[in-house]
This record gives C-alpha cells, sequence and structure tokens, in this order.
C-alpha cells in the first residue's frame, strides 16, 4: 500500500464571499511531552458549519481544540474566525472534556450559566445586569433546562448538567462552538437529545460547531464535515467520503472496514490504537471494534 501524506483533504474548498472560513489551518503541527502528535494538518471549516474531529484515545483531537483555543502553541498557520488563536475571545464558546460537578455543590444551575456571562467581570451596571438575566433566560429555553435551572447544578443529573454547560458556553453568544466530547457519558437517548440540540444550535443560531466525539453515529445525519486524525495526519471531508474502508485504510496504513448496520449505524473494524493511551476511560473500545 501506497503511504499516505501526512494530510489528504478529500474536498478541499477555497473561502468564498458567501462561505466565510471559521477556523483554517495550514502545514500545522503540534508537540506535547516532545512527542509531534500530528503535522501538516490542512483544515477549512465554514462559517455554520457542524464538524466532528474523530480518532482513538491519545491521538490528539483535545489537543487540536487547545490549539485553536490558543492555550496549547501549534507550528504552521492557523486561523480561528480570522484572528490568530487565543485572540477571538468572547467569540468563541468552550466546553471542556470530562467536566462534573459534586453532588454537594449548591450553585443554582442559572447563576453557573450567568457566570458565563459575567463571571469575568465585577461591578456590573444595573441595565447591563437585567440584559444578562434576560440572555440567560434565553439560552436556558434553548437548551431546554428551564425546569431544572433554579435547582443546585450538583443535584442536576449528568444529562441536565450537560445542558446548563452548554447554555454556559452559548450565552456570549459565540460565534464558534468547542465542544470536547459533549456526548460522553450520556445514556443513549441523552445523546439523540444533545446531537439534536448541538444541530438545532448550528441551524438556527449560525454557530460554527466543532465537536470532538468518540461515537459519530448520534450526530451522523446533523454533520457537515469530519476530520479524522491518525498518528502523523489527519483526513477531512464529509462523513460518508472519510468513513470509508479505503480512506481509513491510506489514512492507518492497514486494512480497516467499515460497516453499516441494519439500522444505519456505522461501525469501523481494525483501527489500531494510538501508541499512547492515557485513559482507562475507553477501555471498551480497545480490541479493534470502534464506533
Ligand atoms: N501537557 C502534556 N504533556 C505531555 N503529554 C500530553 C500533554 N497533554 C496531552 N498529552 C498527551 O498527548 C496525547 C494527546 O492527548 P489528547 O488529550 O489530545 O488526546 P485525545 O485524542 O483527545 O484522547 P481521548 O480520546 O482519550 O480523549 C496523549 O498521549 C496525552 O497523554
Amino acid at each position: 500500500m501506497n503511504p499516505l501524506p501526512a494530510v489528504h483533504q478529500l474536498t478541499p474548498r477555497l473561502p468564498t464571499a458567501t462561505t466565510p472560513v471559521a477556523i483554517s489551518l495550514r502545514g500545522a503541527a503540534v508537540r506535547v511531552g516532545g512527542r509531534t502528535l500530528w503535522s501538516g494538518v490542512e483544515l477549512d471549516v465554514g462559517a455554520g458549519e457542524f464538524v466532528a474531529v474523530l480518532g482513538p484515545n491519545g491521538v490528539g483531537k483535545s489537543t487540536l481544540v487547545k490549539v485553536l483555543l490558543g492555550v496549547l502553541p501549534a507550528s504552521g498557520d492557523v486561523r480561528v474566525l480570522g484572528e490568530r488563536p487565543g485572540q477571538a475571545g468572547d467569540r468563541i464558546g468552550y466546553l471542556p472534556q470530562r467536566r462534573s460537578f459534586d453532588a454537594s455543590l449548591r450553585i443554582r444551575g442559572v447563576d453557573f450559566v450567568g457566570l458565563g456571562w459575567d463571571g469575568d467581570r465585577w461591578g456590573i451596571p444595573l441595565r447591563r445586569r437585567k440584559a444578562a438575566a434576560a440572555r440567560v433566560a434565553e439560552v436556558i429555553d434553548l437548551v431546554g433546562a428551564s425546569a431544572y435551572a433554579h435547582r443546585p447544578i450538583g443535584q442536576c443529573s449528568g444529562g441536565e448538567q450537560q445542558r446548563l454547560l452548554i447554555a454556559q458556553a452559548l450565552v456570549r453568544r459565540p460565534e464558534l462552538m468547542l465542544l470536547d466530547e459533549p456526548l460522553d457519558s450520556l445514556d443513549l437517548p441523552n445523546q439523540a437529545a444533545m446531537a439534536a440540540l448541538v444541530g438545532r444550535i448550528c441551524r438556527e443560531e449560525g454557530v460554527t460547531v466543532v465537536m470532538v466525539a468518540h461515537d459519530i453515529n448520534p450526530i451522523l445525519s446533523r454533520l457537515d464535515r469530519v476530520v479524522y486524525l491518525a498518528e502523523g495526519g489527519a483526513v477531512e471531508g464529509r462523513p460518508e467520503q472519510v468513513i470509508a474502508s479505503e480512506t481509513l485504510s491510506r489514512l492507518y496504513r492497514t486494512p480497516i472496514e467499515v460497516l453499516r448496520t441494519s439500522d444505519g449505524r456505522l461501525v469501523v473494524v481494525g483501527q489500531p490504537e494510538a501508541p499512547a493511551l492515557h485513559s482507562d476511560r475507553h477501555a471498551s473500545q480497545a480490541g479493534g471494534v470502534w464506533l
């Protein structure tokens, strides 16, 4: 099998006046702990697109999000909303990986969401406080959290907390949302509900969404594009182009089979594990069957 170039863009697109680019990476590479995780990455995310970032444990998906946020440096040219990483400020909403709240945490959901608006500002005038309260109520309604937003967040279920976290990330009307595994540890109905919510935010609010995911199936029907990371490089394109036996076999340089079940779910068989696993969270995914 011919080696695949580090970067393999299936459907390269050029920005046009009507489809501005929200994220662009040119020849991007990142090193952490003395190791290059990926390099030569070329990526365009159009404004208003819903994009999933996939790949095995430890391949560097969260690292990509941190590069976009500007908290980890990368080489190459990286632009986020037309700025250098870290410069876009409130224009980005971020949902970090592995959030959990202690059951004893007394802060109410509504106040937690409000921290997304004014957590870093003191002495806000009354007029702006009213505007903030209206926006907090609006996003809580948008994510369907009104019924429990006045309860302590520590007493909300994982799915309820996830909605409140999304509300907090949305409260300042970001143009771009970076969501790191928002479906993690949710049951299947909640995964479907969260996928529907994020899809709706993307379409109705016009927010560009980049979501790190381990299972593409709950979001498959809503995605515009997929970025699949492998050791060294990445492949980007429409879901049916990227999650295909030939594409993934070339990316990983080993035979990989993509199966579609009778209910339309995708199963990837034979994907190698990344060299450095750092979590036992996904232990059940070891052994070659993934997604
Ligand atoms: N600050 C750091 N110093 C050293 N190594 C790091 C650092 N941050 C991340 N790594 C390593 O970089 C690799 C990529 O981590 P990252 O969290 O981006 O992977 P991931 O693809 O999101 O994984 P998962 O699917 O398990 O969440 C891992 O091997 C991790 O241990």
